[in-house]
């Protein structure tokens, strides 16, 4: 399997100077964060830390109070509709409780970005949308049920195949594993880590899940009090002595997933 390696220089993802604030609250103050072209980068933090307000700043679900976000060089900011079109076209979002449409039938929720972004016959939609669902490992029978149908660890994967609709370069995943038992989470690490490695994906990863960081992530950002308080390789970041991060990562959850006595 061909395997593209992260690059230093070509980055998929900058962010600098996002600040965010609802009333008084202020989430984020000028935080900058890089995610580099085919890497996949894990945010972790503390819980109401601003992970998913991030996420949702980088894709224009949510307008900050101030930022330069750039998405493959083209900025966000500035960038005009249709600009801002053609880099839609090239993400795929898997948001936290998956949010299919309940009323569609997987292949139905699958074709759904198609419809939007794609003048293709209706037939071969339907074909491409088979097609995803089988790459992201549900049987063809999966296609015309009800998402209320599948179990959850199935919905997950319906959820990915939608994310993957447009054949993204880049994937945004809020908590993918979040409500699975830790065999479904861990094939579905598992089923991401190689769907990275073939199609040389980028992945915006947040998760609460030390099993998944360990399996998939290759850098690690931190989230906390606003900023990127750490940002590397779990080795690198482990070593950061901030009390959240030496909590989080030798407290015991932390050193069973790591491996450790
Ligand atoms: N649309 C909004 N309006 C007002 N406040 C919001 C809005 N969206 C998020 N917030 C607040 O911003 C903060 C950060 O929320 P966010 O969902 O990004 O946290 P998170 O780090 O993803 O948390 P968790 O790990 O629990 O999912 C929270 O205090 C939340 O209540």
């Amino acid at each position: 399997m061909m395997r593209i390696e992260p690059s230093d220089d070509r980055l998929a993802i900058k962010v600098r100077n996002l600040t965010n604030q609802f009333g008084t609250k202020v989430v984020h103050k000028d935080l900058d964060l890089d995610v580099r072209e085919g890497e996949i980068m894990g945010v972790i933090g503390p819980s109401g830390t601003g992970k998913s307000v991030l996420l949702r700043s980088i894709v224009g679900l949510i307008k900050p109070k101030h930022a330069n976000i750039e998405v493959f060089g083209t900025d966000l900011t500035e960038a005009d509709q249709e600009a801002r079109r053609v880099i839609e076209r090239k993400w795929g979002v898997m948001f936290q409780d998956g949010a299919l449409f309940s009323t569609l039938s997987v292949r139905e929720n699958v074709m759904a970005p198609m419809r939007e972004h794609l003048n293709l016959p209706l037939n071969l939609m339907r074909e491409l949308a088979c097609m995803k669902i089988r790459m992201v490992g549900l049987e063809a029978d999966a296609a015309p049920k009800r998402p209320s149908d599948l179990s959850g660890g199935m919905r997950k994967r319906a959820a990915l195949a939608r994310a993957m609709a447009l054949d993204p370069k880049l994937l945004f995943l809020d908590e993918p594993t979040a409500g699975l038992d830790p065999i479904g989470a861990g094939n579905f690490d598992l089923l991401v880590r190689s769907l990275c490695d073939a199609l040389g994906l980028t992945v915006f990863l947040v998760t609460h899940d030390l099993d998944s960081l360990n399996a998939v992530c290759d850098r690690i950002a931190v989230l906390n009090a606003g900023q990127v308080l750490a940002v590397g390789t779990m080795e690198e970041v482990r070593a950061n002595p901030h009390p959240w991060i030496q909590e989080y990562f030798s407290g015991p959850r932390g050193r069973a997933a790591l491996g450790l006595s």
